[in-house]
């Protein structure tokens, strides 16, 4: 049987046809001309074995990205598995709303708090040399991956372990607080991807109190952390711009809060400046 036999066959019920492909050809370091050329040869058993598992994989719904161990974030690899969110292109959105409204020049001391696969505290770090950047998180499992990343992508970024700000209280002055917090309330679980529940971490994901547990702790402990002029940067769920908003307002009356929208048109961030 030939490759392109096999692969067709074993794509034919995913619901994504390309993906055997990425997910081969990433693991492989196959270019697309290699693999256009392997296509055309007979199959070896063990190359079919090896797609077959592959496939099975896809079609139990595990993220493409779990499978290769990588993804892209602001133009830069970061290591994936089952112990952290894969950051998605609305985080970057944040990540350059950050970037366009701090002074490149100025030596700002930043915290990112949930840090996950350390997404956003080492975007931020690669494009800001000047800036002191932490991060945290409550999971050790989520800062041994976001520490690889950050030594991969050859940044300095000094990671915490801390319950929100708890590790932080009246011991450090942030410019900049950035948080994607989990925020999907449990009542909304239906709207999440069967992918998603299945395989992403749910303390990544969900949240009490609607979703705005994490946020209410962040408003609450920021003021002890956070400089006079500090700014606060939050992704958010679509549905939660009023509520967080307010939340923030009452906290920083002195300070304008404002809703940002992502490329979709959708409420996605707030910054308290
Ligand atoms: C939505 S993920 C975001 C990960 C990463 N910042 C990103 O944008 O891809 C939320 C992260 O917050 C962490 N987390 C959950 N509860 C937390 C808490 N109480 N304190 C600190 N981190 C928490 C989770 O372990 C997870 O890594």
């Amino acid at each position: 049987m030939l490759w392109i036999e096999t692969v067709r066959m074993l794509s034919a019920d995913l619901e994504e046809p390309f993906a055997l492909e990425f997910v081969y050809r990433n693991l492989y370091e196959l270019t697309k001309l290699d693999w256009l050329n392997l296509q055309r040869q007979e199959i070896t058993d063990s190359e079919r074995s090896v797609l077959t598992e592959l496939a099975k994989r896809l079609k139990n719904n595990e993220p493409p990205q779990y499978i290769v161990g990588w993804t892209e974030f602001c133009d830069l690899r970061f290591k994936v598995d089952g112990r952290v969110l894969i950051p998605r292109p609305e985080t970057e959105e944040l990540v350059r709303l950050i970037l366009s409204e701090n002074d490149e020049n100025e030596c700002l001391s930043v915290l990112d708090i949930g840090t996950g696969s350390g997404a956003i505290a080492v975007a931020l770090a690669s494009k800001r040399k000047n800036w002191l950047i932490e991060a945290s998180d409550l999971s050790s499992d989520a800062l041994s991956v976001a520490t690889e990343n950050a030594d991969r992508n050859a940044v300095s970024v000094h990671f915490t372990k801390s319950d929100v700000l708890s590790a932080f209280m009246e011991r450090k002055k942030f410019d900049i607080i950035v948080s994607n917090p989990p925020y999907i309330a449990f009542s909304d679980t239906d709207e999440v991807d069967d992918s998603v529940i299945k395989y992403e971490p749910n303390s990544a994901l969900f949240a009490e109190n609607m979703g705005l547990a994490i946020y209410k702790k962040i408003a609450k402990e920021a003021p002890s952390v956070l400089t006079e002029n500090g700014r606060i940067y939050l992704e958010i769920g679509y549905k939660q711009g009023q509520a967080v908003s307010q939340l923030f307002q009452k906290q920083f009356a002195d300070k304008t809060v404002s809703v940002h929208q992502d490329i979709f048109g959708k409420d996605r961030m707030i910054s308290v400046k």
